[in-house]
């Protein structure tokens, strides 16, 4: 019997199978393995912390940025701020220790919200304003013994402590601008940035990038910055005295030299009546050279409530005419042609933000007519209409609106059309405008010069990219082979 030769068709599905089987894994496993290397890693964060003593107050902020991306703009946030209980460090003058104590609750604070193995690393700042420039202009020895005071009770804490010092107006002004072009991503993106407008309590910042200034008219009105390869030439001028609370002194000093014993105040409102130590007003070097002879003990601050003569009065305390260079905001001061969208924060939003002004396209008109009806309230009916609000700040609001009018528009010539280029601003996404963060980013050099490298992909579009050239190299593998599998299943085979 012959053997019988049985011609078989070899299945060929299996062995595909196996390949398909085997290429799925060898992608899966080549693009977890991609996405693995290249993830970002899991975030931790690094620390900073930067005490603003003020001259009305100090608040200590915390800064958060991802321990692996120190480089990246609008990466450090603000994650907490401690308003510390009591004056400006610049009221303990005759106790310093006091100063020291009144930073410890926050302090503690601060311990608690910064992890502790993070304690050691985490930079620690202290910056003092326009309330510490005036007392060291008074006093020198007793601003040293109250940064000596603060000094000792910071160094108590497990941060690393930088020190504390008087930030100058010049640097105020700029921080200030810096905080708010890095928290907007005006810098690294190279946009057009924004000014900045601050009014403490004692002085007021006014910085702006303007076309018109190359900073050799008044050099010393001139800050230039490089940052992420573009320069920045900054114009930033800081006005001692012209803070809310210091203005207010000017105000009140300049009223007492007609009325000694009692001013009938018309940026106070009917009805308002308040005994004024002269010794409490004229503490301050702003006004002290002011103070009238044979002055009495105290005065009797009462309160009109006239709006139009509260601008009169307020108008007294600039000097708009003396000016020896091309253009002046007052007292003589350069300034250039104000340029672009301007950040006002600090009083300039406590104030317009109760006066219910914080929207520009209100026409400068409207806004006269609401501050004026503000002032016309008699002070028994304003008190009872914001119960919830601190007695000293609603008998200043009058004073405050009329006072940011008068110095938007006829201190840096702002008119009813550059106005509505103002924002008053508190917070930009979750972090306070003011100078501390530019501070913090100056000082760690968290604000490249250059524009830092990025990769030529972002992680989505690398992990789309190997996945697809993974699934290529698949198919063009099946295809370059798939005769050489057909052929093996159509061979004879003998059984
Ligand atoms: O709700 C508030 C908080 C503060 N202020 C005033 O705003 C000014 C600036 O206050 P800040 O503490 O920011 O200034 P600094 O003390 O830093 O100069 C001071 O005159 C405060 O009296 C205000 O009018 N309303």
């Amino acid at each position: 019997m012959s053997a019988q030769r049985e011609m078989k068709e070899k299945n060929p599905w299996p062995v595909t199978i196996i390949i398909i089987v085997i290429g799925v894994i060898v992608i899966v496993a080549l693009v977890t393995v991609a996405v693995l290397q290249n993830m970002p890693l899991s975030q931790k964060y690094k620390y900073g912390i930067v005490l603003d003593a003020g001259s009305s107050h100090t608040a200590l902020y915390i800064y958060e940025w991802p321990a692996e991306k120190d480089n990246n703009t609008g990466r450090v946030q603000q994650t907490h701020v401690c308003k510390v209980q009591g004056p400006g460090i610049s009221s303990y003058a005759s106790e310093p220790w006091k100063a020291g104590e009144s930073l410890m609750a926050c302090m503690q604070e601060a311990q608690q919200r910064v992890p502790g193995k993070r304690h050691l690393e985490t930079p620690l700042y202290l910056g003092a304003t326009a309330g510490m420039r005036l007392l060291n202009m008074e006093n020198s020895s007793a601003s040293d013994a109250v940064f000596r005071a603060v000094e000792r009770s910071l160094h108590t804490f497990p941060f690393n402590f930088q020190g504390a010092r008087i930030l100058s107006g010049q640097e105020e002004g700029a921080f200030g601008w810096v905080t708010v072009n890095y928290l907007a991503d005006r810098l690294e993106q190279g946009l057009e940035t924004t000014g900045a407008l601050d009014l403490g309590g004692a002085s007021t910042q006014i910085s702006f990038v303007s076309s018109n200034y190359d900073g050799s008219e008044s050099p010393s009105n001139s800050v230039t910055f490089r940052l992420y390869g573009n320069n920045y030439n900054l114009y930033t001028n800081s006005f001692l005295c012209y803070g809310k609370d210091q203005a207010m002194k000017l105000l009140l000093a300049q009223q007492t030299l007609l009325a000694p014993k009692t001013i009938v105040d018309p940026c106070f409102h009917p009805g308002y009546s308040e005994a004024v130590s002269y010794s409490g007003l004229y503490d301050s070097p702003c006004v002290s050279n002011r103070k009238p002879q044979g002055a009495p003990e105290a005065f009797n601050h009462t309160g009109s409530g006239n709006f139009l003569q509260c601008q009169d009065v307020v108008k007294s305390i600039f000097n708009f005419t003396y000016c020896k260079y091309s253009h002046c905001s007052f007292n003589g001061v350069f300034q250039p042609l104000l340029q672009g969208h301007f950040g006002a924060f600090s009083a300039y939003y406590f104030v317009m933000d109760f006066l219910n002004l914080t929207d520009t396209s209100i026409p400068l008109t409207k806004v006269k007519e609401v501050i004026s009806s503000y002032c016309a309230t008699p002070w028994d009916e304003v008190k009872r209409q914001h119960p919830g609000v601190k007695v000293k700040y609603l008998a200043e609001y009058c004073f405050a609106g009329a006072y940011i009018l008068t110095l938007l528009t006829e201190g840096y010539n702002f008119t009813s059309d550059s106005y509505t280029q103002i924002e008053f601003i508190k917070k930009i996404k979750g972090s306070d405008a003011g100078w501390t963060l530019g501070y913090m980013l100056n000082l760690t050099n968290m604000i490249p010069a250059e524009a830092p490298d990025s990769p030529p992909l972002p992680y989505a579009g690398y992990v789309s990219f190997v996945t697809v050239m993974a699934v290529l190299l698949f198919v063009l593998v099946i295809v370059s082979t798939r005769r050489f599998w057909l052929r093996c299943s159509k061979r004879p085979q003998i059984v």
